[in-house]
């Protein structure tokens, strides 16, 4: 496979400097653009071309493609908190959508023709049957979905008018680190279940809130489709692949294993890794969480050849908390 020089924005984040580490690892030539909102610089290797910057910035980008002779764009940059959202919903139209247009007609006047999207499970609202499959009816319920939604749009009416083709990945719960530990996920405030479970782990916190014990699930807590960042990276790579070959296809698929996990399962397979139990809180139900999000990753086993390699939740969890570890003693955060 040939590979050609790929743009990674927000490529200082959790799962863009994932994806920038594993393109690297399979030879392909990569550059960064990332403003730093919530990004780190120490999430890549110091010798990544990396442009301090807005994907909104036309002139920054336009020397982006020029200088680095870019072919490809994996699109992670933006922003990703469902609540805040909610609160600031031009913001998230801003950043998410406004941005990414800015993107992607820079792209298409530079003749790039292949774009990888970050999309999320959060399209589907609360979808009307589990597992998701891509085709059941996008229904966001808050403004972060959809305004991943409308970039999906986006790139689907630009991909029906101009020489450019598109994956928009659609990822279910991400978690866990790389196994080589040279990224994860970075604190400040984070609020997703094994995060907080891996900070309660290493005494960043004194315990672990499970947010409802009676929804119609088989424990009573919340059920999600947890996917270890590496194998969800990989699939951004050979959705890449397949773009390059097929020129002439899209790609819309769900990222997820297609299984479930309650939060209670999560917090026992932790407190097994670590051979002792941490304090678990139970809490009443949080707003605006369906109970039960599984994919269907029917599609992406069929369309692309890709295996899951993580996906025990003891690995996950592992990954997860030997980052935690190594955060913690070099006080990163
Ligand atoms: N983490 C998840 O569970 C999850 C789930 C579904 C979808 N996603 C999507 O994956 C992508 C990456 O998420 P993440 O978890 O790595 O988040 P993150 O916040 O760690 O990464 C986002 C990166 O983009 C940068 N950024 C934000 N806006 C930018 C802009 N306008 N220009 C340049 N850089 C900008 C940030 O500084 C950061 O480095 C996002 O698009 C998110 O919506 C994430
Ligand atoms: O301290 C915590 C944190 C979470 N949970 C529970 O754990 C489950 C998973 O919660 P996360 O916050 O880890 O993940 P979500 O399923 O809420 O969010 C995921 O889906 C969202 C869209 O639906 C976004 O895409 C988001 O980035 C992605 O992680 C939920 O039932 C939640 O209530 C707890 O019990 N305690």
């Amino acid at each position: 496979m040939s590979s050609i020089p790929v743009l990674v924005t927000g490529g200082a984040g959790y799962i863009g400097s994932h994806a920038v580490l594993a393109l690297r690892d399979a030879g392909w030539p990569v550059s960064v653009i990332d403003d730093l909102s919530t990004g780190s610089r120490y999430l890549l290797p110091d010798d990544v071309p990396f442009y301090e910057g807005n994907v909104a910035d036309r002139a920054l980008v336009e020397r982006i493609f020029a200088e680095q002779d870019i072919g490809a764009i994996m699109h992670f940059a933006g922003s990703i908190v469902v609540p805040e959202s909610v609160e600031k919903p031009l913001d998230y139209y801003r950043n998410n959508t406004v941005a990414s247009h800015s993107l992607i007609s820079t792209a298409v006047d530079a003749g790039i023709c292949h774009v990888v999207f970050s999309s999320t499970a959060a399209v589907y609202g609360e979808p009307e049957r589990v597992p998701v499959d891509e085709a059941v009816a996008k229904l966001p319920i808050n403004p972060y979905g959809a305004s991943k939604l409308m970039t999906e749009r986006m790139l689907e009416d630009s991909a029906a008018a101009y020489p450019l083709n598109f994956a928009a990945l659609r990822y279910f719960n991400v978690s866990g680190a790389d196994p080589a530990g040279r990224s994860g996920q970075v604190g400040k405030g984070s609020t997703h279940l094994i995060k907080v479970a891996v900070e309660a782990a290493v005494g960043k916190r004194d315990h672990v809130d499970v947010f409802g014990t009676d929804y119609q699930t088989p424990d009573g807590s919340c059920v999600r489709d947890y996917i270890h960042v590496s194998d969800l990276v990989d699939a951004h790579l050979k959705a890449l692949e397949r773009l390059i070959e097929r020129p002439e296809e899209n790609l819309v698929l769900n990222l997820g294993y297609g299984r479930g996990l309650s939060v209670l399962e999560v917090l026992d397979a932790l407190d097994k890794v670590l051979g002792q139990p941490i304090r678990r809180e139970m809490k009443g139900r949080r707003a605006g969480d369906p109970p039960l999000l599984i994919s269907s990753n029917k599609a992406l086993l069929e369309t692309l050849d890709w295996n899951a390699r993580y996906a025990d939740i003891e690995t996950i969890l592992t990954h997860a908390l030997d980052w935690e570890r190594k955060l913690q003693s070099r006080n990163w955060a």
